[in-house]
């Protein structure tokens, strides 16, 4: 059992501000941990960042537990959240139940799907089997198509009324947080004030209980990033430097040096071995 579990992340809500990070491999969730996040997460977004999809639809089951069992053997103290691909809830509740078993099993401690108010029966019954279960509304990239590209939410009075609809069908099914995805920050205040799970925010204001971000995007290793991000490092750009530095010293001969490689400090004694050898390898064509 790890150290943060779902009614952790509950009872934060109004006392200390959550935070979350995508992680998608060991090395980073092993950093991820150490640094204290509150929860790593397996985001579906990996199709993108990690696999170069241009969204997020094409995403299997078997690449969430891949990376999720990865994910999961570096995580010692945060809650292990893991996202439900698309296609793989949507068909029925039965399926999205196996799925999500899926996950569990490969060591995640909750899952997240998107929407909420359409999945009331799934996450009931998720959670009464004992699946934590976090939703999340406002922009769900999965509707990439339907919405023509990835685009702010809430002004609308139907997308104001879609995204309190979901949070509260979601906290009313027994989802322990919501994700509340690029709508505007009136919406995420609002929607945070209206039900009692905590409000976990992506490019949706300050007036949230926590904040997720996309690992690769805050240490600058994707290019295409939205515009809600803050940059942190620039990973990329101190890998491409040592890189750089690695083919040139290939290419000048400066690497290996002396320290990275062994030879016979006795030369007559590898003289006399390579002709035993030389000799026994003619004796035998
Ligand atoms: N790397 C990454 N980071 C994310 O935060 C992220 C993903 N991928 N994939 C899944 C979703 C998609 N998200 C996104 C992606 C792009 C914009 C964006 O660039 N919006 C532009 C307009 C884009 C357009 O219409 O072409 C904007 O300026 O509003 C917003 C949210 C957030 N999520
Ligand atoms: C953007 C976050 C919330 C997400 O769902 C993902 O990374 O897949
Ligand atoms: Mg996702």
């Amino acid at each position: 059992m790890r150290e943060i579990t779902p009614r952790t992340i509950m009872e934060m809500k109004g006392k200390e501000k959550i935070a979350m990070i995508t992680a998608y491999d060991y090395p980073s969730a092993l950093i991820a941990d150490r640094a204290g996040m509150d929860i790593v997460f397996i985001g579906d977004s990996l199709g993108m960042v990690v696999y170069g999809e241009p969204n997020t639809l094409a995403v299997s089951m078997d690449q969430m537990v891949l990376h999720t069992r990865a994910v999961a053997k570096a995580v010692k103290r945060a809650l292990v959240l893991a996202d439900m691909p698309f296609g793989s809830y949507e068909v029925d509740v039965e399926e999205g139940i196996r799925n999500a078993i899926r996950l569990i099993q490969a060591g995640a401690d909750a899952v997240k799907i998107e929407g909420g108010y359409d999945h009331k029966k799934l996450v009931k019954r998720l959670v009464r089997m004992g699946i934590p279960v976090m939703g999340h509304t406002g922009l769900t990239p999965q509707r990439y198509l339907r919405l023509g590209g990835y685009r702010l939410m809430g002004e609308t009075e139907e997308e104001i009324e879609e995204i309190l609809r979901d949070a509260k069908a979601l906290e009313k099914a027994g989802a322990f947080a919501v994700v509340l995805e690029f709508t505007l920050a009136d919406v995420a205040k609002l929607v945070t004030e209206e039900v009692s799970i905590p409000t976990i925010g992506i490019g949706a204001g300050p007036y949230v209980d926590g904040q997720v971000l996309v690992w690769h995007d805050i240490l600058g290793i994707y290019e295409n990033v939205p515009p809600f991000v803050k940059k942190y490092a620039d990973i990329g750009g101190m890998i491409r430097l040592a890189l750089e530095n690695y083919r040139e010293e290939v290419k000048n001969g400066s690497f290996p040096a002396k320290e990275h490689y062994w030879e016979f400090l006795d030369k007559e004694d590898f003289r006399r071995k390579t002709r035993n050898v030389l000799e026994r390898l003619s004796e035998d064509d």
